[in-house]
């Protein structure tokens, strides 16, 4: 059975800061609820107390001016005066006692509402003795409202509302500090690592935070910053050191490690490109192919090493007598070329090839206080007239060159003769 792939959802995104604000605004919520409730509570215990108080005062107030009707009984009075103050004073009901016996009561009638169904819930009790002449005679039961629920309310209302807007206050004011503390340090870091990355400017640093944990991630990434540094540093150096051997290598699969011309494989592709231009162009070019006379010899003679001097000599020399633009190569052994191209005159060719064997007849210093002559002979093929190929051209200057060192070996032989 294919196991079920598990696809992550993204975690929503959410600013710091409105984490921040909205965890500051459930406490100050919080607070606000529990200072409601304390104030609440509070309120409602004192404002029983005074609702008691004040309901024994009324029942003092109808004691007092029911005195002359509880002396001579005079229960219709006595009721007249009970009504109308408890109306006044907004009681719910009121039981004046003589001996046991009830003389007079007030009973406001329910209006059925939710209103008065609320005041009679928060209504409390209250009892009063009735005095004649200074003697005890009966009793006063009242029960009401008597304002607790107005009071109450505007305790509580008004607490919460001084409640929330302190808290408010403080939550704005905290809010704003703990902002500055924290997600000020939190965006300059965010900033600067961002500026960073983008300018790729690793020796930048960030700064560092008066907040003990933002001031060791700033370390950090500090630390992080001055590694990256280094390897990038290390990477460059590292680049440049790649850069420079290949280079060097470059060079020397172009060229001849001894004599530093040109090699064959250069050679022929310079060679190549050249007729192609020539082909183009309608141009001629010139192939000249050198080789020295009886090199060998003095190599036998006088060393490996007189033979390498004149061979660097011959490179020199023949490199000094061209155009900036010919080029001249080691093919191998004491054999070298060179590349006219483009050769306007075919006559041209012929000047060349004698101003070269000039060059290369001055005596070479071979080291030891020792100097020696060397000659070479040199073959000349010209594109198109003798062949319309490098391997074309090439075969025919070397014949040609052959040619010539067989007339020089005559010649030789001649003269020893
Ligand atoms: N010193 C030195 N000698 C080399 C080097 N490469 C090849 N040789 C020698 O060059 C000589 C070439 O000789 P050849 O061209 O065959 O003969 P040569 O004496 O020049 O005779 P001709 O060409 O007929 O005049 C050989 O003895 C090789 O050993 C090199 O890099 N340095």
């Amino acid at each position: 059975m294919q196991p079920e792939a598990v696809t992550a959802t993204p975690p929503r995104r959410v600013s710091l800061a409105s984490v921040l604000r909205r965890g500051q605004w459930r406490v100050a919520s919080g607070a606000v609820l529990v200072v409601c409730a304390v104030l609440s509570v509070g309120a409602a215990l004192q404002l029983r107390l005074a609702q008691r108080d004040g309901l024994a005062s009324v029942g003092r107030a109808i004691a007092y001016s029911t005195e002359a009707a509880v002396a001579f009984r005079d229960a219709a009075e006595a009721e007249l005066l009970v009504g109308r103050i408890a109306q006044r004073e907004g009681l719910d009901a009121v039981r004046l006692e003589l001996g046991g016996e009830l003389l007079a009561r007030y009973d406001r009638p329910p209006t059925g509402d939710w209103a008065d169904r609320l005041r009679r819930g928060f209504a409390a009790t209250a009892e009063v003795q009735v005095d004649v002449d200074g003697r005890a005679v009966g009793r006063l039961e009242l029960s009401g409202e008597a304002g607790f629920l107005g009071a109450l309310l505007r305790w509580t209302v008004g607490g919460a509302l001084a409640g929330m807007a302190s808290i408010a206050l403080f939550v704005l004011l905290t809010s704003r500090r703990q902002l500055a503390l924290v997600l000020a340090p939190i965006q300059r870091l965010s900033r600067a690592t961002h500026a960073i990355r983008a300018s790729r400017d690793f020796d930048r640093r960030v700064d560092a935070a008066a907040v003990t944990e933002l001031d060791s991630l700033a370390a950090d990434v500090n630390a992080l910053l001055a590694e990256v540094q280094r390897y990038e540093r290390e990477l460059v150096d590292r680049h440049g050191r790649l850069e420079a051997a290949y280079e060097e290598l470059a060079h020397y699969s172009r060229h001849d490690a001894l004599t530093g011309l040109a090699n064959r494989r250069y050679f022929e592709t310079r060679l190549q490109e050249a007729l192609s231009r020539a082909r183009r162009e309608g141009e001629r070019l010139g192939l000249l192919f050198i080789d020295v006379n009886r090199f060998k010899q003095v190599n036998d003679q006088h060393g490996h090493a007189a033979g390498d001097a004149v061979l660097k000599a011959m490179a020199q020399r023949l490199a000094g007598a061209l155009r900036q633009h010919d080029l001249a190569a080691r093919l191998g052994g004491d054999e070298f070329v060179v590349l006219v191209a483009p050769l306007r005159e075919p006559e041209a060719l012929a000047t060349l090839v004698s101003h070269l064997g000039e060059a290369v007849a001055r005596p070479i210093d071979i080291g030891g206080g020792r100097s020696l002559e060397a000659s070479v002979s040199i073959g000349t093929a010209v594109y198109p007239d003798d062949g319309g190929d490098v391997d074309a051209l090439m075969r025919q200057a070397d014949a040609a060159m052959y040619a010539v060192k067989a007339g020089h070996a005559g010649a030789a032989a001649r003269r020893r003769a």
